[in-house]
This record gives C-alpha cells, structure tokens and sequence, in this order.
C-alpha cells in the first residue's frame, strides 16, 4: 500500500467512530470513502451496528451490499444524520472541489439532505486556493459540444472527460467536462455563472457544505471543525 493510500485508509477507519447505532448514514464515493466503507462494513459485521446506508453512486452501493451493509435510496429515508465523502480539493474556507470520480452531482443531493456533511481526506488535498484541480461538471449530452464552444469563449479551458476515447459517463448517464482553470479566486462567483448556464446539471463546488475534516497527516488523522 502506497503511503497516501495508508493515510487514506487511517482517516476512513477515524470517520466511521462517529457512526452511532441507529443513524441514517450517506456514504460518498472514491479511494477514501472505499477505505471507509471497509471500515464500516467491519463494525457492522463485529458489532452488529444497525444502521442504513445511503450511497451516492452504484460503485459504493455495490461494495455495501458486498458487506453486508443494509441500502436504501436517498427517496425511501427521512432524513441523513450523517454523510460521509472524500473531495478532490479543500481550502482555507472548507470550501471545496468534487467530482474527480464522476460522482458529484448524487454526492451533492445526498449532501445538502444531510443533518451533517464530514469530509475525508489525505493532507495533498487540503490547499490554500481551489482551482488546481480541475473543476468537474455534469452535463446532460444533448447539446454539449455546443456548451462546450461556449465554455471555451468564456475562457474555461474546458475539456471532455474521456476514457478508450469514449466519454464517460455518469450514473445519470450524463457526460462530464473539466476545467481546466488552475486557480479560482472567487469560488462563489464561478458556482453563480456555472449555476445560469443551460445544460449544466451540477458543478464541482461544493460551498458551505462541509462540517468536519478529517485530514490524513503524517503524525495520524486530525479532525477540523469547518462550521
Ligand atoms: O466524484 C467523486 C468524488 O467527489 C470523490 O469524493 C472525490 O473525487 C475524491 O475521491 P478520492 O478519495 O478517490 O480522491
């Protein structure tokens, strides 16, 4: 195991000691939120912890299930105590970027239904500017060279996202655009404009969303309160 998977693997097994019996738990998708699920697919199996899981993408529900993790989908709950996600990028502010995985517009959704949204992440990620990361966006595939053309004319620096020279896909089967902007300075500025332009389902910027980090460091998980 490389180190930045260790520190993955050590801030995912920090996050589930805040699952208590009973809760409603959202569960994020990614590298981290893998190391995560195992963990809490352990205390389910060694503790008989009763919870529900509400996963925000087929990756995660898929590896749940192979747990024995009980589902349901975000419409048959009342209520997420708790979600449980990595991200691609957090500032100084806890704003952040997501979508590395394709999955950010089900991580929104699930987030902002949320009591409380924690974030797991090894240290690369926490930077003291958003941008350097390109910011992912969901878009529906009618039309979306023409989106495309304008993204650029903005100054965007958009590219498809692309793999064996197929577009990928989301689990909305929709296509996914990065851009490419190496800083962003006024992160909710950029969410308003992305926010107003027709074929756009969801953006990357997740902003005052978070309320916990934990931070993989090299002397062991730290936990930040955002909010
Ligand atoms: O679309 C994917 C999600 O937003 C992930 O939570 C994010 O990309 C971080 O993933 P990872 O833990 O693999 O770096």
């Amino acid at each position: 195991m490389t180190k930045q998977d260790e520190l993955k693997q050590l801030v995912g097994q920090e996050a589930v000691k805040f699952i208590e019996d009973g809760m409603i738990v959202g569960l994020g998708t990614g590298s981290t939120v893998k190391f995560m699920v195992d963990a809490l697919g352990k205390r389910v199996a060694d503790e008989q912890l009763s919870i529900v899981g509400v996963p925000t993408s087929q990756r995660t529900k898929e590896q749940a299930a192979g747990l024995g993790i009980p589902t349901k989908g975000l419409d048959e709950v009342d209520h997420i105590d708790l979600t449980i996600d990595g991200a691609d990028q957090i500032d100084k502010n806890f704003q952040g970027i997501k979508g590395g995985g394709a999955a950010h517009l089900w991580e929104k959704i699930v987030a902002i239904n949320s009591t409380k949204n924690m974030w797991i992440v090894d240290k690369s990620k926490m930077v003291d500017q958003l941008g350097s990361f390109p910011l992912p966006l969901e878009v529906i595939p009618y039309g979306s060279q023409q989106l495309f053309k304008r993204l650029e004319k903005q100054g965007f620096n958009p590219v498809f996202r692309m793999k064996n020279n197929n577009y990928v896909t989301t689990d909305s089967n929709n296509y996914l655009i990065d851009l490419h902007l190496h800083k962003i300075d006024n992160p909710k500025e950029l969410a308003l404009t992305l926010d107003q332009m027709t074929g756009i389902v969801e953006h990357g910027l997740f902003l005052n969303i978070v309320n916990t980090v934990i931070v993989g460091e090299d002397d062991g998980p730290k936990v930040l309160q955002a909010r």
